[in-house]
């Protein structure tokens, strides 16, 4: 590294000081903590995304979001050139770099990563950063601080994209690094121009969404609600409604959003009585998380909540349909057959129901941890992967060798047999590759998916919510003095350690009909979690409740609370 490469790293880092007696981890989703105590961590997030750009030779993104985390928090995580999570071999690298205390021992870190990874960083090469962030107040001096980070190293250069939902920002590093348009409007056009074509296929061709059936949107006063509204303008008869679009002064998070409507089953702020019998639906705080739900009659908050499982049987469903059509009798006389590899990918958050569901459907169905960057990776190992995790945040990934055939065996068909069934088939599995986003899960397409699979079905949110029933289930979570002392092993279903949980969680579970029970450290809060499910509601809150307390006596001090 050339000397006033080092001299410009060690007079800008000096700017940036780490806060004292605080080690950050790059969790389930990058590095979240409030927004105080983050100007360091993202100046040298910034300083890492250059690295990865020049390694990669690649574009790479930054997002600034804490999510659904409270509107204090922030965060920031990088998009790989893939478009998807950065690889897990740099998050090492990520942590020391965050902790070091010094700007010497900072200096040293990157040097010493620039000779492992064999880093060209001469200078000559350049590389390319972009920027996106949510609506905190907090983004703007964060993504400075990124800024400064990206320029303390020669050659990158920064392109600020402003306030973009999570998704859009790794549809756009994808796309550019795939040659194409990386624009917010040609995202837009990309996502309603294939909503638009699903439409078009739907069998006997008619059914448009009639206005008082159209779906009412809760926007978590974050920036998928403002963006659902550029949506809506597009697409005027797809959305009824933007509630808590972040617009008429909500705070974000709060009381609204898809996690809190997942986790609590009661309605987001705004929402109530007049809503019975709706089709709704929930962004997280930067949309790319989605859940549907409806009021029932004979309640005012309670909820029926349609989650991300449910998401991904209807969308597994409706794969398979094509699929099944595509290749059935009349086909088999093409020369140009393949037997596509269908799998789904859920965590141990899904609902047991649902699992048994998919099993039926012939389905082959693989567990990770939580978080995307487990999920994603095993879905890419499938010719169409769909993911979820319970919470509504999944998409489905279409291998490049079958797009391949798809675009020839559509080409076939439209010589042999334009407009047979079979063609559509093909056109619809093209349509849905290029309305779900290819990066990572994205509220803003799934929602156009779920819009489109519906009409296409002729169903309403209830047949949906039919496909199975879910088991009761309910979360906890519990403060510890150290949640890192809860290690797990096999897709996080089974604690190794404290010594001894594992055993008091499996009696407890025991007692249950239909009982099912893990814990593990949150990634993304200081917290242990409990998920429990039970065959009743009252067993499912019985045996959370009980392994929330054998968590509290084998680990220590801390309050339990929903
Ligand atoms: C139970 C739960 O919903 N966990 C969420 C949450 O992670 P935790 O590691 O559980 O805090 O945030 C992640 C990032 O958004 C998301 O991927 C994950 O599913
Ligand atoms: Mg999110």
């Amino acid at each position: 590294m050339k000397e006033e490469q080092s001299s410009l790293l060690l007079k800008s880092s000096s700017l940036f000081p780490p806060p004292q007696g605080v080690k950050l981890s790059y969790g389930t989703a990058g590095f979240r903590a409030d927004a105080s105590i983050l100007k360091s961590a993202v100046y040298r997030v910034g300083i890492l995304a250059a690295l990865r750009s020049l390694k990669t030779q690649s574009v790479v993104g930054v997002m600034i979001t804490a999510s659904h985390n409270k509107v204090t928090d922030n965060g920031v995580k990088i998009v790989d050139p893939s478009g998807g999570m950065l690889s897990q071999e740099w998050e090492p690298f990520a942590d020391q770099l965050v902790n070091a205390q010094t700007p010497e021992t900072l200096l040293s870190i990157i040097r010493e990563c620039v000779e492992k990874e064999k880093i060209p960083f001469d200078g000559v090469q350049s590389a390319e950063i972009l920027l996106g962030r949510d609506t905190r107040p907090s983004g703007e001096s964060l993504l400075e601080a990124a800024k400064h980070g990206i320029s303390s190293i020669f050659g990158a250069i920064a392109l600020d994209l402003g306030i973009l939902t999570t998704p859009q920002l790794h549809w756009m590093v994808h796309a550019r690094n795939k040659g194409m348009k990386a624009t917010e409007p040609a995202y837009f056009e990309q996502i309603s121009s294939s909503f638009r074509c699903l439409i078009d296929l739907i069998p006997n061709g008619t059914k448009v969404n009639k206005l008082d059936n159209r779906v009412v949107v809760d926007g978590a006063d974050g920036v998928g609600g403002e963006k659902l509204l550029v949506l809506k303008n597009i697409l005027t008869d797809l959305v009824n409604e933007v509630r808590n679009s972040g617009k008429d002064g909500g705070l974000l998070n709060d009381g609204v959003g898809a996690d809190y409507v997942q986790k609590e089953k009661v309605v987001p702020r705004g929402f109530g009585s007049n809503d019975v019998g709706k089709r709704c639906a929930s962004l997280d705080g930067d949309a790319d998380r989605l859940v549907y739900f409806s009021v029932p009659s004979n309640s005012s908050s309670k909820i029926d909540l349609v989650d991300g499982d449910k998401m991904l049987s209807l969308f597994a469903l409706f794969i398979k349909e094509q699929l099944n059509i595509l290749t059935r009798e009349g086909n088999k006389k093409s020369n140009n057959n393949f037997q596509a590899h269908l799998g789904v990918v859920q965590t141990a958050y899904a609902n047991g129901a649902s699992t048994d569901y998919l099993k039926q459907l012939g389905l082959e169905v693989i567990f990770t941890p939580t978080g995307v960057k487990h999920l994603h990776e095993k879905a890419a190992q499938f010719d169409i992967g769909i993911y979820f995790e319970a919470n509504g945040h999944g998409t489905i990934l279409f291998s490049e060798s079958f797009l391949s055939w798809l675009e020839a065996r559509n080409n076939e068909l439209a010589l042999v047999s334009e407009g047979s069934e079979q063609q559509k088939a093909a056109l619809r599995l093209l349509s849905v590759s290029k309305l779900i986003n290819q990066a990572v899960g994205d509220a803003l397409s799934c929602l156009l998916l779920v819009e489109a699979i519906l009409q296409h079905m002729d169903w309403s949110i209830h047949k949906w919510n039919e496909l199975y029933q879910d088991l009761p289930s309910r979360q906890l979570k519990v403060k510890v003095v150290d949640r890192t002392a809860v290690v797990t092993t096999n897709a996080e279903t089974v604690a190794v350690t404290p010594p001894g949980i594992q055993e008091a969680i499996d009696a407890e579970t025991a007692k249950y009909p239909r009982g099912r029970c893990f814990i593990r450290p949150s990634g993304t809060e200081d917290v242990v979690r409990v998920y429990a499910e039970a065959s009743t509601q009252e067993g499912a809150d019985s045996l959370a409740n009980s392994v929330a307390k054998l968590v509290d006596q084998f680990l220590g001090s801390g309050s339990s609370a929903r």
